[in-house]
């Protein structure tokens, strides 16, 4: 833990931008998140971490309805994004995810041109008038996910000729490109080697001036870097949840310290 930068941060985000309160889901019989109330702060990187299991990425996909796909999983309790209930039956979960982007452990790009990647987004959601704007939306995402400069000149070259850190960035860029205002990433550097991982990281630091952005990790190092806040998983429960320099360093639930002493997990 030795690149840990914990006495740097500062939490000087105050606004709630999702609260979930009593959030069960169930897969089946089975009880996978249980009970678990959390607020989730705007423009904060907040970890979900715990061991195998635990149900972080259960709990990740609750945030953007992604669990709807899941014929077997039922979510109950409320979660509100700024004060709107994202489960309400008014609620277009297309529409939401566009709010709430996610970016998947192993990069997906469509079997499309980088541009069509970037592009696609903004365009099924009519969020540009023309193509000058949609070209403008496509370079500034591109730009966010700090991949312009080394795309710029092959936009219509396919998105799955990139390297992995590559396509994980295009996949930042494409979930970027509706500008959402909270970013859901679940495992995104676990495809990835050493140097593609640090810039993804180095990005994740610079998501946060306009989003809040969520992430599941399984490195407990990946978590102290990024984050701000950290959430600690164990059985489906949501055991602890504070600053980030606090739960690594004083966590005052045994099981936390047990997981990040490396004790279980
Ligand atoms: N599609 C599914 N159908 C049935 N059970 C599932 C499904 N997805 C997850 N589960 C179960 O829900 C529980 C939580 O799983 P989840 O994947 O959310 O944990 P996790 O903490 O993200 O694990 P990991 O770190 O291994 O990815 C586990 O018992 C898992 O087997």
């Amino acid at each position: 833990m030795n690149d840990m930068r914990l006495t740097e941060r500062v939490v000087d985000a105050t606004k709630i931008k999702i609260s979930a309160k009593d959030v069960q889901v169930y897969y089946g019989a089975s009880h996978a998140i249980k009970d678990v109330n959390i607020e989730i702060l705007d423009k904060t990187v907040t970890a979900f971490i715990g061991p195998s299991g635990c149900g972080k990425s259960t709990f990740l996909r609750c945030l953007n309805r992604m669990n709807d796909t899941i014929p077997i999983c039922r979510v109950e309790g409320k979660i509100l994004l700024d004060s709107e209930d994202i489960y309400d039956r008014k609620v277009d979960p297309v529409q939401l995810r566009a709010r709430v982007g996610m970016v998947f452990q192993k990069p997906n790009p469509f079997p499309k041109s980088i541009y069509d990647n970037v592009s696609y987004g903004p365009k099924i959601h009519g969020l540009t008038r023309n193509k000058a704007e949609l070209d403008a939306v496509v370079e500034s995402s591109l730009r966010k996910a700090a991949l312009w400069n080394e795309v710029k000149d092959r936009l219509d070259a396919p998105g799955t000729g990139l390297s992995g850190g590559q396509q994980q960035r295009l996949c930042i860029a494409r979930a970027v490109a509706t500008s959402p205002e909270v970013l859901l990433m679940d495992e995104p550097c676990s495809a990835l080697d050493p140097i593609a991982t640090a810039q993804v990281e180095e990005l994740i630091d610079e998501l946060r001036t306009n989003f809040s952005v969520v992430i599941v990790t399984h490195s407990m190092q990946q978590a102290a870097r990024v984050s701000q806040k950290t959430a600690f998983f164990h059985l489906g429960n949501l055991v602890e949840y504070g600053d980030t320099a606090q739960i690594f360093t004083k966590p005052s639930d045994p099981r936390t310290e047990s997981y990040i002493t490396g004790r279980i997990g």
